[in-house]
């Protein structure tokens, strides 16, 4: 690591303390790592020079050396100039002497050569030496070359020695400069930091003081706390010690409690069973007391609402009276009409509300009383909503069937009740069966050949319902083979009666009293005068097939409130399947449907000048079908007063107190 890069160190230090203020204690350590870091580093720049400190030195002492060297080299150097030119100039004293002794020589040698060989010999010497000397003289001169060019080598060695030695002396400086400065910005650093620590360190430390006193206060408070509930511990720990034999005793006391008190309930049980009971038989006397003051043909009328998308509103064509439910006005061409019937639902009446009123006729079938409720109107007034209802809010059938269950499975201690299901439609004056395997197959009424004028239709299949299941399987087949044998469910049904016959027969434990009863549940096909608007192939013989059903039931009518001798059931398989529902010992209950359309008001007025002619016919008092247990008939038989629904009924008496008017 180089010095200069401790400041940005420094740097990233003193931010980490400045930006983490939450937790002064670990930044006073950290703070303190850092210094003692930052004090390593220190030391090692320190050492570092000492090391070039060291080196520089030595780089001096080696300048010395090479310095002293130059000087003992100069001075070998002027040692040998000097012997070279003591030596040279000896040379030449020598050879200047020697050419004076080759004059002489020369002399000599005239002399010898004159005078002897000998002294020319002594020449040739002579000359050999002068030679070698000047061959000396000549090493003498390269050596003194070579040292001179020895010299100006460590001339040049020592100024690169000296250069480098400024360097190093200027790089010292910057660096002995630059470890000053940084030395004392680290100290003014760490004198911060320190103190910053300090500071937060003196801040905490009263903090805590603070808490400690708090803490002190909290603990001097407690003490009594502690000791309330250190008592109320041990109170406890003897409680539950305790808890045992108490709970057991507690136990044993609730046990016996609770024993006197179902006592109680059950006797008091019995008391409002009794009285319940009580209650029950007096609504339904009530109620038949009812029917027969009242007549036993109820006329009610419901007034749908206007659907979506429906714009041709007669709100205030069709009125109400609120202080009477059983009158109806409606706005008819410029006139107002008065119409009195059992009791009007208005577009507001819930299918609860409807089934509210129908429900004790309904219940009076597992009396033993036959029961027929129609839905009359034209096509589109609601029929088939009242009767059938949609999946999330049923109608009068769905409600009745699982009424009719509910009220045989609560009677089921004292009685055995069987209830029976048939789903009919009659269309273009067939019968289908609505739950039976061949859709193709038509359906026969005969009379029963056992003699007691029941009618019967071979080949009809009933349902046996068990339990509230088999109720939802019973519709959905009927539906599921009424749609399959269309192509236009709608368009059929407002052009076919569908019939769902309940029969419901029950026998008494105790008693062997036999009751039988049939409810039958009649969505009527559209009732508006179809032939007039011209009609044609099918549809004209649908038209004509309605009509002639709906005639023949107003013909019935009229038949049993004229005292008539006959009455013509057989005109129509619809009155004939029904004549043991129409005739005197059965309820009848006519629900006319209207819509509230100003399109529809002719056909809405005349469905209710049919609804008020109906209920202005008596067919005498109610009675109920039962008998004995016998053990000469397995079968049942009509008691004193029951009217079975065969010839012999039109020479029964009715109290028929107006005329119905075809
Ligand atoms: N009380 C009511 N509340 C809400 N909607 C009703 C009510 N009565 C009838 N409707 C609606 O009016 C329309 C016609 O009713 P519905 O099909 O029951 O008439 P209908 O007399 O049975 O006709 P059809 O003779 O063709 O069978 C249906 O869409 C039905 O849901």
């Amino acid at each position: 690591m180089f010095i200069t890069d401790l400041p940005s160190q420094i740097k990233e230090m003193c931010l980490f303390l400045l930006s983490s203020t939450d937790c002064p204690h670990s930044q006073v350590r950290v703070g303190k790592i850092k210094l003692a870091e930052l004090e390593q580093q220190v030391l090692e720049k320190a050492s570092r020079v000492e090391t070039l400190s060291r080196q520089l030195e030595e780089s001096k002492l080696h300048a010395g050396e090479m310095q002293r060297q130059l000087e003992e080299s100069k001075c070998q150097q002027g040692e040998v100039e000097q012997q070279l030119s003591v030596r040279l100039r000896d040379c030449e004293e020598e050879l200047a002497r020697q050419a004076a002794r080759t004059h002489q020589v020369k002399y000599v040698t005239e002399i010898v050569e004159v005078e002897s060989s000998g002294s020319q010999q002594a020449v040739t010497e002579a000359q050999a030496k002068s030679a070698a000397l000047q061959e000396q003289l000549s090493l003498q001169r390269q050596l003194l070359r070579e040292l001179e060019t020895q010299l100006h080598e460590s001339q040049r060695t020592s100024t690169q020695l000296r250069a480098q030695i400024l360097v190093y002396e200027g790089e010292m400086e910057r660096a002995q400069g630059q470890l000053e400065a940084e030395m004392q910005n680290l100290e003014e650093e760490k004198n911060r930091v320190i103190e910053e620590a300090f500071i937060r360190a003196e801040s905490e430390m009263k903090a805590v003081h603070e808490n400690l006193a708090g803490v002190r206060m909290n603990l001097l408070t407690l003490q009594p706390a502690l000791r309330t509930l250190t008592c109320d511990y041990n109170c406890l720990k003897r409680q539950v010690q305790d808890f045992p034999f108490m709970l057991d005793k507690a136990m044993t006391e609730a046990k016996q409690e609770i024993c006197q008190v179902i006592g109680e309930v059950s006797s008091a049980n019995q008391e409002l069973l009794r009285k319940y009971k009580r209650e029950m038989n007096l609504r339904k006397k009530c109620h038949n007391e009812l029917v027969r003051l009242k007549g036993n043909i109820r006329v009610f009328c419901r007034v749908r609402p206007v659907c979506r998308g429906e714009h041709d509103s007669a709100e205030n064509m069709v009125s109400f009276d609120p202080d009477d439910d059983a009158l109806l006005y409606l706005s008819n061409k410029g006139k107002l009409m008065t119409f009195e019937l059992d009791k009007v639902f208005h577009p507001q009446a819930t299918q609860e509300g409807v089934f509210q009123e129908v429900q004790s006729l309904v219940t009076s079938c597992i009396d033993g009383f036959n029961v027929c409720i129609f839905a009359y109107g034209q096509t589109g007034s609601g029929k088939t909503y009242t009767m059938e209802g949609v999946a999330k809010d049923p109608g009068i059938n769905q409600r009745a069937l699982r009424l009719l269950f509910s009220e045989v499975t609560e009677k089921a201690p004292d009685w055995d009740f069987k209830i029976t299901v048939s789903m009919v439609e009659i269309y273009n004056e067939t019968l289908r069966n609505l739950l039976g395997d061949n859709q193709g197959e038509k359906l026969d009424i005969k009379m029963n050949p056992d003699g007691s004028g029941q009618l019967y239709v071979p080949g009809l299949t009933e349902f046996t319902v068990q339990s509230p299941e088999d109720i939802n399987r019973v519709f959905e087949l009927g539906h599921m083979n009424r749609a399959t044998a269309c192509t236009n469910l709608n368009e059929h049904s407002s052009r076919s009666h569908a019939l769902l016959i309940i029969t419901v027969a029950g026998v008494n434990f105790s008693t062997g009293h036999r009751t039988q009863g049939k409810l039958n549940l009649v969505d009527l096909a559209g009732s508006e005068r179809i032939a007039k608007s011209g009609a044609e192939g099918s549809r004209l013989r649908e038209a004509q097939c309605i009509n002639k059903s709906l005639s023949a039931l107003g013909d019935v009518i009229n038949a049993l409130r004229s005292r008539h001798s006959h009455v013509p059931f057989r005109n129509s398989r619809l009155t004939y399947l029904l004549s043991d529902s129409l005739s005197g010992d059965s309820k009848t209950l006519m629900m006319v449907q209207v819509s509230p359309l100003v399109c529809n008001m002719s056909e809405s007025v005349c469905s209710l000048k049919f609804a008020q002619r109906v209920r202005t016919i008596e067919l005498g008092n109610a009675t109920r079908r039962q008998w004995e247990n016998s053990s000469t008939t397995s079968s049942p038989t009509h008691d004193s007063v029951e009217t079975p629904p065969n010839a012999q009924t039109q020479q029964r008496v009715y109290s028929i107190n107006s005329l119905f008017d075809k």
